[in-house]
């Protein structure tokens, strides 16, 4: 992660890009500002992981050019997943991991608590520009997920009127499904320091408020990457509230969240679905990935009559329709 990072601060994929075709070496380090070799074994490291590739220039040297994967290292543009590897790289995401451990002993405590000194969304309240950062991480992984998830599930939403996302964070997500469903009336449900700094969107309020305690009246609700943010016993919790903020004939709770696989079941996303496992290990209380088994118990105790589990598209997560 370091060296994509290193990537990012020098602006390698963006200064390929502004080049529009292949890049020398030369021409990159002049444009950078940096020295070649050292920019030669970043470059080389990179391509090896096939983020970019060699390519001649229009004159026949050997250069460089952009990868779908290297595009995503580019600072703007709605395929930027550069703000999501900035945050899981800075400081204060990095410090937590070095007290793993913490988390895993019996009476442990939490990595991130031992690192900060409180959990990640006081941390984020108190400090306004890793909350903007990470804001900005989750917009990247929206952008990503949430078309996928249409494309993957039409006519989730047929028959829905409005849609409250809850801890849908600067409303990313939400603006993407009223775009797509316009018949949508759509609520941002965040944390208060998150939801009073989101900027305005058409067809979206903002709404500030503590999911243990209430969510927002809506036909259905919606609650990506949330859950797997807290143990069964809280989550529990959260979709009580969930269940009593929808409509009870029509009304459902869609949880985006990944589903870890029996042994037998892996596929090539598995070792990303059991990173993220260990990531929310390490930056939150109580959090960790479930299998269908641990949703089904979790769905079942909150009191749902019925849940689907559709199966992902082209992303980590998978599409959980809960019904009253
Ligand atoms: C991992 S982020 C997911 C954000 C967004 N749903 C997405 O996928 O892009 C978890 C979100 O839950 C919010 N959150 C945490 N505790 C909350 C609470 N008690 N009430 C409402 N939102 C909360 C956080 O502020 C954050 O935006």
């Amino acid at each position: 992660m370091a060296v994509v990072k290193c990537a990012i601060d020098l602006g390698i994929a963006d200064a390929i890009e502004s080049h529009g075709s292949p890049i020398t070496l030369s021409d990159l380090s002049s444009t950078l500002g940096c020295a070649p070799s050292p920019l030669y074994g970043i470059i080389r490291f990179l391509m090896h992981r096939r983020i970019f590739k060699e390519k001649l220039t229009t004159q026949g040297s050997p250069g460089y050019a952009q990868t779908p994967l290297s595009r995503r290292l580019m600072r703007q543009g709605e395929h930027s997943m550069a703000a999501f590897i900035l945050m899981e790289s800075s400081p204060v995401m990095l410090a937590p991991w070095l007290s793993l451990s913490a988390r895993v002993l019996a009476n442990g405590t939490s990595s991130f608590e031992k690192a900060h000194g409180e959990d990640l969304w006081s941390y984020t309240a108190a400090n306004p520009d890793h909350s903007q950062l990470f804001n900005e991480a989750m917009a990247c992984d929206a952008r990503l997920v949430v078309p996928a998830m249409i494309q993957g599930c039409p006519g989730l939403f047929d028959g829905n009127s409005s849609l409250a996302d809850v801890g849908g964070d600067n409303g990313t997500t939400i603006k993407l499904l009223v775009k797509a469903c316009p018949w949508l009336q759509g609520i941002n449900f965040d944390l208060p320091h998150v939801a009073t700094v989101a900027v305005e969107i058409s067809g979206v309020e903002h709404v500030g408020g503590d999911m243990f305690e209430s969510v927002l009246k809506a036909d259905a609700a919606f609650i990506m990457w949330v859950l797997h943010d807290w143990a069964d016993k809280e989550c529990i919790q959260i979709l009580k509230k969930c269940k009593e903020a929808i409509l009870e004939d029509k009304g459902k709770v869609i949880i985006i969240d990944a589903v870890i696989q029996e042994q037998e079941e892996m596929d090539k996303l598995t070792d990303a679905r059991l990173m993220l496992d260990m990531v929310i290990m390490a930056h939150t209380t109580t959090g960790n990935e479930r299998t269908l088994k641990e949703w089904g118990f979790v769905l079942g105790e909150t009191g749902f009559s019925r849940y689907t589990v559709k199966p992902p598209t082209r992303a980590l997560q998978s599409v959980i329709e809960a019904c009253p």
